[in-house]
C-alpha cells in the first residue's frame, strides 16, 4: 500500500514556552505552505512532564470539586490519567475517536480538528454513562486550538447528563476556540499559551493576535 503523502513539514525553528515552570522548545511545523503551529506531542515528553502537567492542572481544577475527569482520545488520554491521579480520584472516562469493538452502541458526536484532516467523531461508551450522569465533570485535553474537540467532548458529557464544571488543557493555541466555545470558553483552565505562525522574510513568525 502506498503511504499517504506527508503534508506537514518541520521548519527547523522552535518556539519556547513555559508550561507552569517547565520550559519546552516546541518544533514549529508547517501544516500548510503559509501556516504553521508549534507542535506539542505530550506522549513524547516523558512521564515526569505528564505528571507535572497533571499536578498543575489539578491545582487549578480542584476548587471546582470535580467527581470525574473526561479526556478525548488520543492525546487527552495521558492528561486525563495524570489529572485524575493528581486530584486523588480513580475513575476517568475516555471519549474514543475510532469505534472499538465494544462501542457498537456508543453516543456519537461529530467534531472537526486542525491537526487531523476532515471530520472526526467522538464516541462515549454507554456503559460509562453512569460515571457521568448527574456528576461534576472536568474535561481535559492536551491543546485547545479550534475548540472542535473540546466543544464536542463538553457536548457529549452534557448529553450523558453531566454537569461540566471546568475544562483543563496544557496549552491554549491562538484564540479561535474562544468564539467556537462561546460561553463555555470561561470553563478553560490552562498552563500556557502558544501562537500560530506565518512565513515572513524567510522565517516563521507569530501571527499577530494569535
Ligand atoms: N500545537 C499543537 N500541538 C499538539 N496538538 C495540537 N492540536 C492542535 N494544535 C496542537
Amino acid at each position: 500500500m502506498t503511504a499517504p503523502e506527508q503534508v506537514s513539514k518541520l521548519t527547523g525553528q522552535t518556539w519556547p514556552v513555559d508550561v507552569a515552570g517547565w520550559r519546552l522548545d516546541l518544533p514549529i511545523v508547517a501544516i500548510k505552505p503559509d501556516f504553521a503551529i508549534s507542535l506539542m506531542m505530550v506522549i513524547d515528553l516523558g512521564v515526569r512532564f505528564g505528571a507535572h502537567c497533571g499536578e498543575r492542572l489539578a491545582e487549578r481544577l480542584a476548587p471546582l470539586k470535580p467527581d470525574v475527569v473526561v479526556g478525548a482520545a488520543t492525546l487527552g488520554i495521558p492528561v486525563a490519567i495524570e489529572v485524575t491521579r493528581a486530584l486523588g480520584l480513580d475513575d476517568y472516562v475516555i471519549l474514543q475517536k475510532s469505534p472499538k469493538i465494544h462501542l457498537g452502541d456508543a453516543l456519537v458526536q461529530t467534531i472537526q480538528s486542525i491537526t487531523s484532516a476532515g471530520e472526526q467523531r467522538l464516541l462515549l461508551d454507554r456503559q460509562a454513562m453512569p460515571l457521568l450522569e448527574g456528576r461534576r465533570v472536568v474535561v481535559v485535553d492536551d491543546v485547545v486550538a479550534s475548540g472542535g474537540s473540546l466543544g464536542g467532548a463538553i457536548a457529549l458529557c452534557r448529553r450523558a447528563g453531566a454537569e461540566v464544571v471546568g475544562a483543563g488543557v496544557i496549552l491554549t493555541e491562538a484564540h479561535d476556540w474562544e468564539e467556537a466555545l462561546g460561553a463555555d470558553a470561561s470553563l478553560i483552565r490552562s498552563l500556557a499559551h502558544i501562537p500560530q505562525f506565518a512565513p515572513e522574510g524567510g522565517v516563521w513568525r507569530p501571527i499577530s493576535g494569535t
